[in-house]
């Protein structure tokens, strides 16, 4: 990958766009955080595989809304936010001199806690935001069909087709995030970071997100905070327990499939966490 690969103006073919498969692994190594003098992240490590969708689980505090920020320089944005170590999307250190953060924003999309569209600009128009506000030109046809796609892929097709000029803020709760999520892909992205995308939502509403995150995966490589222990277990093939103390930043406790995390943890805090002993 090069700095033209990620330049945050492109043309970008709808079809290219509609077909892409993010196939690009995360990894982090030994990466380090601070806010000021305070250091939250200690030494974190880890690999998020291309194509899976990657749990960041632990108590409040340990520090993984900071990790995931970190991952598509978010982070940075923060007044005295201080960070050491690498981030590599499919082997390219993100935090390379020259490349810009909205480009590398442009691959690794994010989804909030709160769902974000504009509430008086319509469906349809809130999904090519995405596009406009990453400077992707494409013709009326290009954007039609990437609305399209952007609003299937995000499982919301179905319940909007029929209303595309109706302003996304008349959305259900859950409808709107998925509306974000569909701006998210709009812009093809390889990644996306999820930060407790379901913690705003109902019961069948948090449904409808999983299902739509099942039906990303394969196609683009996802990590996702959550508090919730079954969600952690129903959308994740891999999972990592951070955990920090008074007086010890976050680190990753144990990190593996997910399966071994709530099955047979290696570690006894990991396995007092998993299981609802404290957090
Ligand atoms: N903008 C900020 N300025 C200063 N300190 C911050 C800032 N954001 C987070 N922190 C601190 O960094 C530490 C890690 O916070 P972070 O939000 O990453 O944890 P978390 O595990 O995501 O928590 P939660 O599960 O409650 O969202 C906390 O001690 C928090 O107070």
């Amino acid at each position: 990958m090069t700095d033209a690969d990620l330049a945050p103006t492109v043309q970008m073919p709808a079809v290219q766009a509609a077909t892409a498969t993010g196939t690009h692994g995360l990894e982090t190594r030994a990466v380090s955080a601070w806010f000021g003098e305070r250091k939250v992240l200690d030494r974190v490590s880890l690999t998020m595989p291309a194509g899976q969708v990657t749990a960041l689980i632990g108590p409040s505090g340990c520090g993984k809304s900071t990790y995931l920020r970190l991952l598509n320089r978010m982070h940075e944005m923060v007044r005295g936010a201080g960070l050491a170590g690498e981030v590599l999307l499919d082997g390219d250190d993100v935090y390379a001199p020259g490349r810009l953060p909205a480009s590398v924003r442009r691959r690794i999309g994010m989804v909030f806690q709160r769902p974000n569209p504009f509430p008086a600009m319509s469906i349809y128009d809130n999904v090519a935001s995405g596009l406009k506000l990453a400077g992707i030109k494409v013709t009326h046809q290009e954007r039609d069909e990437l609305v399209e796609t952007s609003l299937v892929r995000a499982g919301l097709w179905t319940e909007v087709r029929d209303r595309l000029k109706t302003p996304g803020g008349a959305l259900s709760g859950g409808q709107q995030q998925r509306l974000c999520i569909a701006r998210s892909l709009a812009v093809s992205p390889d990644v996306l970071l999820m930060d407790e995308p379901c913690s705003a939502l109902d019961p069948t509403s948090t449904r409808r997100v999983e299902e739509t995150i099942e039906l990303l995966r394969g196609r683009l490589t996802i990590v996702i905070v959550t508090h919730n222990m079954q969600q952690a277990q129903r959308v994740s093939q891999r999972c990592a327990f951070f955990l920090a103390s008074h007086d010890t930043p976050g680190r990753v406790v144990e990190s593996g499939p997910t399966e071994q995390l709530f099955d047979s943890p290696r570690d006894e805090r990991t396995s007092d966490y998993v299981n609802g002993r404290f957090g």
